[in-house]
């Protein structure tokens, strides 16, 4: 099967450009039957089926509405018909489009899927945010080109008057949420989908809002396209503005077919709806399975059974069914309706998402000053505290200088990590999206972020060096200055490296900050040899110390700071045996009795030390790989 966008000289079985039909869609997991806790049923499986044998047809121009309580299978269903669906559970069934059936990679290209709840970039303007995904799916196309593109879709969604307001979230104000959710299908549309599903696209607005969403959704359903949404309560207002109206209960089907048909259908298996009630409130609560109580629950599940026997035998399903084999047999004739595929290359993509990541988060002024600022708060706390590095070993000039790196190496990685672990989990969460949107891969959006942490990292820790430098007087030397900052760079670098690699496989943000937070000790602790020398510790550590950047960094630091001091002991400088508390005059014999033939490795040691940012940089590569995975189960 090959993609064509220029399907429109093929039409389906009633003229129209293209038909969706979905055959026979079963989808069962098994589950535990208990909880952890209880160990017994927590080893007993049971299976269960979340959708039965669902089946219905479609063609373009038409808008279909699932109905049915909560739990009854529509999020499922639209999962399993996109290709979505997780593969924990067994998926049987095939959708046709064009009387094809669609393989499973076909999925994406072919549908566009608006889920329930937006994830879009907060401090990007309507416009900049359609723009920038018109880029990811149509980069071939000129940008005089994309700007049309945007602004038609702006003014097919109503959009325009926000075009350069901000979408906003949480803590900054911008469009409203009906926009909002106006946004989120607008980026959809930007890629030329001839199906589009929405996942209960009014869920969270007011009904005014969710029956102008409704409305402009038929508006585009009458433009060719098939548009698929469940919703839950429409207005009665919106009876004649579905095409199609399937109601689900149980995972089944109940029925699917025309407003009008649905009335006379129901009142063929006797259940007329009452006058003034609303037909789609009425038929929902007469087929849902009411499980307040054991009777109540036998009593409406024989109900629904007994109507969705008498849809099979209808000529409604059978029609369904006829025009499914219709479709298929006609299907040499028409193409597969891919969705617009004029993408860039791959460097392109992560140019594009560099810039969009740049753009929106240059413009979170709490965020930025966060960033610059953290690493400087610390400084200002050592500064208070050490005041001063003083030469006298008998006011601790051996002591206080190891402290102050034991620092050095312990709060930049934690800086770090509060970095990634603010604000990576929305980036996260929209290249999932836009990831099974197939505009990029996960790893794509992650290299962005990475590249545009550089120049933020860079900056904090030299406002950092800079101050605590010269304030508390480490060893006077610009090259000595300029290696600190470069060593502790690193330790900074790793924090956030780490605590992304943990984010692509571990959701939960306060999981991560434990986790990563403990790590880093753990490095310091076996590492950085100063709580404990390396000496001294078992092999095991020893060998572990290998494996840690606080190693490398804790030795080129100590050299830095050590090397070649002279130090004194009291006022009256006693020298060297005299006084037991002064057991060096020079740095050079503390390196070698703490860190042996330290001075000898470091250029080894700081060539350690980088390697590993761009080791890190692959874990976490292959970190959003297995998300990848474990997102498709
Ligand atoms: N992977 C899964 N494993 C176990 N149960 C699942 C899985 N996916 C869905 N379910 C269950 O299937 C049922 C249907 O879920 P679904 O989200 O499709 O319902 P829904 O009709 O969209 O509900 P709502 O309107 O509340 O969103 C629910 O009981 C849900 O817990």
């Amino acid at each position: 099967m090959d993609a064509n966008s220029s399907t429109d000289s093929f039409k389906t079985n009633n003229g129209s450009s293209c038909s969706i039909g979905v055959q026979g869609i079963c989808y069962t997991v098994s589950e535990r039957v208990g909880p952890w806790w209880d160990v017994q049923s927590y080893y007993k499986k049971w299976t269960r089926q979340i959708l039965k044998d669902v089946s219905f047809y479609m063609e373009c121009g038409q808008m279909m509405a699932i109905l049915g309580n909560s739990g009854s299978g529509k999020t499922t269903l639209l999962d399993a018909m996109s290709g979505r669906i997780g593969r924990q559970g067994t998926l049987l069934g095939e959708v046709y489009v064009n009387g094809s059936q669609l393989k499973k990679e076909q999925f994406q290209d072919c549908f566009s899927y608006v889920l329930q709840h937006d994830t879009l970039l907060s401090y990007l303007t309507v416009q900049e945010t359609l723009t920038y995904t018109a880029r990811l799916a149509l980069q071939k196309n000129s940008d005089e080109s994309i700007k049309m593109k945007v602004d038609s879709v702006m003014a097919e969604l109503s959009l325009m008057h926000v075009a350069h307001t901000v979408i906003g979230g949480r803590i900054l104000n911008g469009i409203s949420s009906g926009e909002t959710r106006r946004v989120s299908i607008a980026a959809q549309l930007i890629q030329d989908p001839k199906i589009i599903l929405l996942d209960e696209p009014t869920t969270g607005l007011d009904s005014m809002t969710a029956n102008q969403i409704v409305l402009l959704l038929s508006e585009l359903a009458r433009k060719d396209r098939v548009v698929i949404i469940s919703i839950h309560q429409p207005r009665s207002e919106l009876f004649r503005v579905f095409d199609k109206i399937a109601i689900m209960s149980c995972g089944e089907l109940i029925f699917c077919g025309e407003p009008e048909e649905m009335i006379s259908f129901f009142d063929e298996c006797g259940y007329e709806c009452p006058e003034h009630s609303n037909p789609f409130d009425f038929y929902v609560d007469l087929t849902s399975v009411d499980t307040r109580s054991k009777e109540r629950e036998l009593e409406t599940y024989s109900r629904s059974q007994s109507i969705i026997s008498t849809y099979r035998n209808s000529s409604f399903f059978k029609n369904t069914l006829e025009q499914i084999e219709t479709s298929k047999r006609s299907r040499k004739q028409k193409l597969i309706p891919f969705k617009r595929k004029d993408a860039p290359n791959e460097v392109c993509k992560v140019w594009i998402l560099l810039r969009r990541t740049v753009r929106n988060l240059s413009r979170d002024k709490i965020g930025i000053i966060m960033r610059l600022s953290q690493n400087l708060i610390f400084a200002l706390f050592l500064a208070f505290f050490i005041i001063h590095l003083s030469n006298d070993q008998l006011k601790g000039a051996v002591p206080d200088r190891l402290g102050f790196i034991y620092q050095c190496l312990g709060a930049p990685p934690y800086t770090g990590l509060l970095n990634a672990v603010a604000l990576f989990p929305s980036l996260r969460a929209i290249s999932d999206q836009e990831g099974k949107d197939g505009l990029y891969q996960k790893w794509q959006m992650l290299l962005a972020y990475i590249i545009h942490i550089l120049p933020f990292s860079i900056l904090s820790v030299a406002i950092f060096s800079s101050f605590i430098y010269w304030v508390i007087g480490l060893y006077p030397e610009i090259s000595r200055f300029l290696f600190f900052f470069a060593v502790v760079l690193v330790p900074h670098l790793m924090g956030e490296l780490l605590t992304l690699a943990v984010l692509g496989v571990v959701n939960n943000p306060n999981i991560v900050n434990a986790g990563v937070t403990l790590l880093n000790i753990a490095g310091i602790l076996v590492g950085s040899g100063i709580l404990r020398s390396l000496q001294e510790m078992p092999r095991v550590f020893q060998l572990l110390s290998y494996i840690t950047y606080q190693k490398y960094a804790s030795e080129l630091l100590v050299v830095n700071e050590f090397k070649d001091l002279t130090f004194t002991c009291g006022i009256k400088n006693i020298s060297l045996g005299l006084n037991p508390q002064c057991p060096f005059t020079k740095g050079n014999e503390f390196i070698e009795g703490t860190f042996p033939d330290a001075t000898t490795r470091i250029t080894f040691d700081f060539l350690m030390l980088y390697a590993f940012l761009p080791a890190t940089v692959i874990v976490c590569m292959i970190s959003f790989k297995i998300r990848d995975f474990l997102i498709r189960r």
